[in-house]
């Protein structure tokens, strides 16, 4: 094959003829435009450019060879790269730029979660932020995740000595000083050219658990990589897991092959995501792709018809893009049977909201259960995963001791892991504040996450008055605000009513 000329390339940048370089390579996108799960809009505004850099903050380099081999046009002449056009619209705020500092506050500055937050949206491009804060239709989904944390109060004991508290829980049979982990997040190239290895690094640095996302920017081997390298250097002595979250797929071969994949590789449990049949509706990221779609002149498509996606070998990650095939809509609790014998490991069904699949989830044998709205990204007023906790205490408080019981969603204080665990909890897991802090700070911002919340855990047992977990119980703290709210079968309710 020759050489591409650059000012060729530059030509092709219209609906028409779309051609872009990624790794040194031309390839005519033309005919994927509509196919793309990120949209046409992110591929036009790369139209006749080199989106090598863009590219990889979302995906990973092998995601090219998706493409059938016709898309391939060659190789680019090195020596025009300067023929290439600039990206419409290039992002400016790119974290690594030179009056970060200005903008950013010194990592010690963050004291607490929220300023995490703070620190993220000051150097992420408008579109990043908007990918990790959106949440469903209105919000209300993500408000009472926050809210509820709030609505439950402490029962200090005071004068029972408490000179050392011991904040170390065991999750799925793996200690750890702390009893909460990083909740799995996909596409977090889009907040960090490094995402997945620097959260690696920051975990295993503190000993934290991790569970790892189908929708990673990395691949399950290149994560774990990082992984061993990381415990490598700490000659094995971080406590530190990996656990895998599994979106099921339409196809179940595909399914088997990534389950048998994850297996070889160690992690050390499946957690399977079973609030997303489909993706909910997530409003900022709606409005992002019109405005998108607007710019680049393609209003005249409904956005519907241009999220259609193609078949795809991954899961989906951001916004409201839908990936064909990605998310199985069919799956049953009988699919259950099938996943056992291709896994033997534990099994945890990530995003359980209420007590009858609680009681399922345990008749169909998992290990665990992860009540969880996914961050409010999901169905619009979900319950919080703390009302569904009651819920289950009240309805089938027989899975308690038998399941291994995760919460999480607007978990933003140390302290708040405290009240989970009175109510039964094994551990409690945190996703955006990791994620913010990844995102302005690398795996250093992952470790002070950590710190803070250790801080604010260990504060928060002395406190209270207690000096190891094996000492929560139910009546250290005060849920009846929640209580007087929690769903009752509805001959119940009628009958307190009259
Ligand atoms: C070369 C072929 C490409 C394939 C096969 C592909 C595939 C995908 C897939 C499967 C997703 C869904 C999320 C995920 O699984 O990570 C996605 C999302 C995305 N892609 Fe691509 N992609 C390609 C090229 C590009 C290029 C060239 C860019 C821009 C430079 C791009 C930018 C994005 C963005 C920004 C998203 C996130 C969606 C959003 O913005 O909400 N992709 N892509
Ligand atoms: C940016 C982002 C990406 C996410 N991606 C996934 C994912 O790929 N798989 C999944 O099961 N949950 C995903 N979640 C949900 C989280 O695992 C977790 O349930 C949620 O973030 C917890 O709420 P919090 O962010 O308020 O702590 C994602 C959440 C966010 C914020």
């Amino acid at each position: 094959m020759s050489l591409i000329d650059g000012a060729e390339v530059t030509k092709h940048n219209s609906r028409k003829s779309c051609w872009i370089v990624l790794d040194s390579k031309v390839y005519d996108m033309t005919d994927f435009l509509g196919n793309h799960p990120g949209g046409a809009a992110v591929l036009m505004k790369q139209a006749g450019s080199d989106a090598t850099t863009e590219f990889k903050k979302y995906h990973p380099l092998e995601y090219v060879n998706q493409l059938p081999p016709e898309a391939h046009l060659g190789a680019i002449d090195p020596n025009t790269f300067g023929n290439l056009r600039a990206p419409k619209d290039a992002e400016t705020n790119d974290p690594a730029s030179a009056n970060e500092e200005e903008r950013v506050p010194h990592v010690t500055m963050c004291v607490s979660c929220p300023d995490f937050e703070k620190a993220a949206k000051a150097v992420l491009p408008r579109k990043s932020y908007i990918y990790a804060s959106t949440s469903a239709n209105t919000g209300l989904s993500l408000k009472s995740n926050v809210d509820d944390w709030g609505r439950i109060n402490f029962r200090p004991r005071v004068m029972r000595n408490v000179g050392n508290v011991d904040t170390r829980r065991a999750i799925l049979g793996h200690s750890s000083p702390y009893p909460f982990y990083i909740s799995p997040m996909g596409t977090m190239g889009a907040l960090h050219a490094e995402a997945e290895p620097e959260m690696v690094r920051g975990a295993v640095r503190k000993g934290s658990h991790m569970v790892v996302s189908t929708a990673s920017s990395r691949t399950p081997e290149q994560i774990m990589q990082s992984f061993e390298e990381e415990q490598k250097k700490l000659q094995d002595a971080s406590s530190t897991q990996l656990f895998f979250q599994f979106y099921m797929p339409v196809d179940r071969n595909k399914a088997i092959k990534l389950i048998h994949m994850v297996k070889m590789l160690g992690y050390k449990g499946l957690w399977i995501t079973v609030d997303t049949p489909v993706l909910g509706k997530r409003t900022a990221d709606r409005y992002l792709q019109a405005e998108e779609l607007l710019a680049v002149g393609m209003q005249e498509d409904s956005t519907a018809e241009w999220e259609a996606g193609g078949e795809n070998a991954y899961a989906p990650a951001m916004g409201g893009r839908v990936v064909s095939g990605q998310l199985s809509p069919h799956t049953t609790w009988e699919d259950l049977k099938w996943i056992r014998k291709e896994w033997d490991g534990p099994i945890v069904l990530k995003g359980i909201q209420c007590a009858e699949d609680a009681k399922l989830a345990y008749q169909y044998g998992c290990e665990g259960i992860l009540l969880s709205n996914h961050g409010g990204r999901q169905i619009h007023t979900a319950p919080s995963s703390l009302m569904t906790l009651l819920e289950i205490r009240t309805y089938c408080p027989e899975v308690l001791g038998k399941l291994e019981i995760f919460l999480d969603g607007g978990l933003r204080d140390g302290s708040d892991v405290l009240k989970a665990l009175c109510l039964g909890a094994t551990a409690v897991g945190v996703g955006r504040p990791y994620l913010y802090a990844l995102a302005a700070y690398g795996t250093q911002g992952v470790e002070r996450c950590t710190d803070v919340l250790a801080e604010e855990l260990a504060t928060g047992m002395h406190l209270l008055g207690i000096t190891s977990l094996d000492q929560v119980r139910p009546n250290m703290v005060n849920a009846t605000r929640l209580l007087n709210e929690m769903w009752r079968p509805e001959s119940v309710a009628m009958k307190s009513r009259l």
